[in-house]
This record gives structure tokens, sequence and C-alpha cells, in this order.
């Protein structure tokens, strides 16, 4: 696990160097915590890509416990906002379900957001658990798509059913369930196109995939992951919505976390989507795809240090790690 959060830490090294140490300044510059001191932290934590709404539930709170506590120092409420970003991103128990269950995975998103490589690590992340696992390339508009993922999927060790470029996409998502239940797959991994023609068209092909895969299938585990870029910014929660009104989105992959500094996007779509965010990316590398956890991201974010958890910890925290 200390692997998994150091390359996490480093992976959002750009959001820290850019969020958290323009807070710092904040917290150091300002004397006396007043309006002022306030209007700054907003304006950083927005220009984070945090989001409007999620930064004033961030500070409304943050007064609130400043008011609640009779804290005078600016610096000595930086723990307060921490943990009220922390807060924000509580969306209860995340459940990955389709890890335990026969289940067939819909990954879904705009063109280059990171579904390729999404599936492709994921499908390695499985495979070390020791699942049956098979992928569906049902992007078959581009036939450099599908040799993506077959490298991905021969890195894997995973076996992958495509189609001729230009095929029905519905068709190679038929043939992969059918092979799935044949095969006695545990999870069927399905990659989808982020491009057609135009967006209704895209949209409706997702719709077709679904009942095909409802009627031949319907008895596994669903689950529908929107693949986010966290470059793009709230453009990202737009394309959510968007998906959200063809699939019942079950979770979220945040992408390229480590090629941006505003990483503070995890947490406007924590807070404002009502979807987990199940996975995060922060690299190309097959274990650069991690389980988000909000609290570890937190920790990551603002560099909390062993001991201090360990102190939290004892302050009652007991299903800590
Ligand atoms: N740095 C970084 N790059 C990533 C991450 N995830 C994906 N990428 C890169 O993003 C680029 C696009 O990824 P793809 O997986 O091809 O995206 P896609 O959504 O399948 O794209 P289309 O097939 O065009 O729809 C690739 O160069 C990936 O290596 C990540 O977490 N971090």
């Amino acid at each position: 696990m200390a692997g998994f959060f150091s390359r996490l830490k480093e992976g959002l090294t750009k959001t820290r160097n850019n969020i958290v140490s323009s807070i710092d300044a904040v917290f150091g510059g300002f004397s006396t915590i007043d309006e002022d001191f306030y209007e700054e932290l907003e304006e950083i934590l927005i220009m984070g890509d945090i989001g409007v709404n999620a930064t004033e539930k961030i500070l409304e709170r943050l007064r609130e416990q400043v008011k609640e506590k009779h804290i005078k120092e600016p610096a000595a409420c930086k723990e307060l906002l921490i943990e009220s970003i922390r807060e924000q991103m509580q969306v209860g128990e995340t459940a990955y379900d389709f890890e335990n269950e026969q289940s067939v995975v819909l990954v879904i998103g705009v063109n280059g957001v990171g579904k390729t490589t999404s599936v492709g690590k994921l499908a390695g992340i499985l495979k070390d658990q020791g699942k049956n696992v098979l992928i569906a390339a049902a992007d078959t508009y581009r036939a450099a798509a599908g040799e993506q993922l077959l490298t991905w999927a021969n890195r894997a060790g995973v076996p992958m059913i495509g189609g001729k470029e230009g095929a029905d996409p519905a068709s190679v998502v038929y043939d992969a369930v059918n092979a799935a239940k044949a095969r006695g797959v545990d999870v069927l991994l399905c990659d989808t196109a982020g491009r057609l023609h135009n967006k209704k068209n895209l949209m409706e092909e997702l719709k077709k995939i679904n009942r095909i895969i409802e009627r031949e299938f319907p008895d596994a585990h669903r689950e529908n992951l929107v693949v986010l870029d966290g470059t793009t910014g709230q453009n990202a929660l737009n394309q959510a919505r968007e998906f959200g009104q063809v699939a019942d989105l079950t979770g979220i992959i945040l992408t390229k976390m480590d090629g941006t500094a505003k990483g503070g996007i995890a947490v406007a779509i924590q807070s404002e989507l009502n979807i987990p965010v199940k996975y995060i990316g922060v690299g190309e590398h097959i274990e650069d795809l991690q389980k988000f956890d909000p609290e570890q991201f937190v920790n990551a974010l603002f560099d909390v240090k062993e001991e201090d958890l360990a102190e939290e910890m004892t302050g009652g925290n007991e299903d800590g790690e």
C-alpha cells in the first residue's frame, strides 16, 4: 500500500504545487482571519477547479468551525480547511461488487479521455486478483483503437473479442457477452467508441449496447463507468451529466490526474455529481490506475504526514487503514 500512496502523491505533484502551495501562502501571509482571507482562499479553490458550489460549501463549513472554535490565527485553521475538503468528498461507501460477481462493465466517455488505457489497466488489475477476464473492443470506428486495446490485452494476459473496422459495435458486444457466458468469465470489460458522427448517434449506440447486454445477460452484475479526463476541468462534469442521461452510471474513472495542476476537479466531481469516483489515473503505467479513496486523496494532496494520521485515527476513526 505504501507504494500506491507514494505513486498517488507523486501523481498529484502538479496540483500540490499549485493549489496547496497557494493555500499555504495565504495561511502564512495573513495575520487575521477576515473577509480578504476567505476571498483569497475562495479564489484559489475555484482556480484549482474545485468548482463554485463545492468551494462555497467548503468555506461555509470552515467559517462555522472557525467561529465555533474561536480560532483567530489563519495558520491554525489549515487543518480545518483540509477536514472541510474531506467532508465535501464523502459520498458514502463505494461498492466494487463487480469484482466479486459475474459482471459486465461498460466503459464509456468521449474521445481521448483514456477509456482504452483504463480498460487495459483494469483488465490487468482484475487478472492479478485471479479473475477470469474478457475484453470486448467495441470501438470499431478506429482501427488503431482495436490495436491499442489488443496491446493492453496482451500485456494483461487477457483475451479480447473485437470486430473489423466499421463493424457494428453492438454485434461485438453481443458476441463478447455470449462468449463470456459460455466461458464462465468473471468480468467482461467493454471498451466503447468516444466519437461518432454526432453526439446523438453516440448516445443511441450506447443505448443499443445496453439493451443487448440486458437482453443477453440479464443475470450479470452491471457496472457503467464513465471515464473523465481530469485535465478538462469543469467540462468533465458536463460530460458525466450527459452520459448519465443514457446510461445508469455506477462510477467514474478520473484519468490524467498527473497531468493537471487543477486536481481539485476530483473534489468538484465527488461533491456535485452523486456518482462515486471509483478509480483515479495518475500515469500511463498499469499500476497508475488506483481505486479512489477520498481520504487518501486529500492526504496525498496535502502531504498529511503519517504521525498526523495516527493522531487523527486515535481520535476516534476506528475503521481507518
Ligand atoms: N498521464 C496520463 N496519461 C493517461 C492516463 N490515462 C490515459 N492516458 C493517456 O491518454 C491518451 C488517450 O488515452 P486512450 O485510452 O487512447 O483514450 P480513449 O478514451 O480510449 O480514446 P479514443 O479511443 O480516441 O476514444 C493515451 O496517450 C494514454 O496513454 C493517465 O492517467 N495519465
